[in-house]
């Protein structure tokens, strides 16, 4: 089975049920909550007890991520005394990747019983008040790349998945939102977490300057090259959906400033704030009702 799946765009429902059930003959954990590491975000899986790790290249099918920060393995245990399974690593479509293969994982996930997914990126501030390190509670989001027809859901349907048009009008749950804005200030975080809205441009490129004034005039909050896509699949299948970007950087808006984006200064802002990302994480889970 695995060269023909590995070899394989889009996966039909008996594609996606294989690959689950081949999980879950090689792991003893039955999780109903999903969580997906961004960009230097993979040490979320330090909260994790009792770990059984599958590396993706042992997963038929599954996309490989070749970016620096994205680790490539499911982790599975306890974390704050619920089952839960980890994506410590993600792919994106600049990679050359169908927005169909890189969301695989997450129909494989509510294939496995996953009922709640919980997405993490790291994404660039275009709110001027945001400052490098804090977190942003998704609220809702502006699908760039789906303006430009990059979208997973597009394609033959099977109303098996979920149906042909599915609202996304509250993609980003009420009471999760809540929950998380009720930890952070519980445990002392109000001042660096905001709720904002979160674009996705396909990338590899950082922003052009223009590019992020039009993002600010879209009431965009940060922006990313991720994350979208996976929540599209994940509300398209009925599931329920927290999302969180550390803001890892902040856009450059201005025109010949000496400043630029870059991949390292992402992946160092993840390093500085991982334990405070973890804490929150671990304050929302504790609680969370499954
Ligand atoms: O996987 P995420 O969205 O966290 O990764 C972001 C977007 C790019 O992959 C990379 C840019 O530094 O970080
Ligand atoms: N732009 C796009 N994606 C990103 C950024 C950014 O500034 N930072 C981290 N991921």
């Amino acid at each position: 089975m695995s060269r023909d799946m590995d070899s394989k765009n889009t996966f039909t429902y008996e594609d996606v049920e294989m690959i689950a059930n081949h999980i879950l003959e090689k792991v003893k954990c039955r999780p109903k909550l999903g969580i997906i590491c961004g960009s230097g975000l993979g040490k979320l899986v330090d909260l994790v007890e009792d770990k059984e790790v599958l590396p993706y290249q042992e997963i038929p099918g599954f996309p490989v991520s070749t970016v620096p920060g994205h680790e490539g393995k499911l982790v599975f245990g306890q974390l704050r005394g619920k089952s839960v399974v980890l994506m410590q690593g993600r792919a994106h479509c600049y990679e050359g990747y169908t927005p169909q293969k890189i969301t695989l994982p997450v129909r494989t996930m509510k294939m496995m019983g996953i009922t709640t997914l919980f997405v993490t990126n790291a994404a660039g501030g275009v709110n001027k008040k945001y400052n490098i390190g804090d977190i942003m509670i998704i609220k809702d989001h502006v699908n760039l790349a789906g303006f430009a027809g990059v979208n997973p859901l597009v394609g033959v349907n099977d109303e098996k998945f979920g149906p042909r048009f599915p609202a996304m009008s509250n993609a980003y749950d009420l009471g999760l939102r809540q929950l998380a804005l009720a930890k952070a200030k519980e445990i002392g975080f109000s001042d660096f977490v905001r709720e904002g809205v979160y674009s996705m441009m396909v990338g590899p490129n950082f922003e052009t300057v223009t590019e992020c004034k039009i993002l600010s005039l879209l009431l965009v909050d940060a922006t990313g090259m991720s994350t979208i896509p996976e929540v599209l699949v994940a509300k398209h299948c009925g599931m329920r959906v927290f999302g969180m970007s550390l803001i890892t950087n902040v856009v450059i808006s201005e025109y010949d400033s000496p400043a630029h984006a870059n991949h390292q200064e992402v992946l160092e802002t993840g390093e500085r704030r991982s334990k405070d990302l973890q804490q929150l994480v671990a304050a929302i889970v504790a609680d969370l009702d499954l």
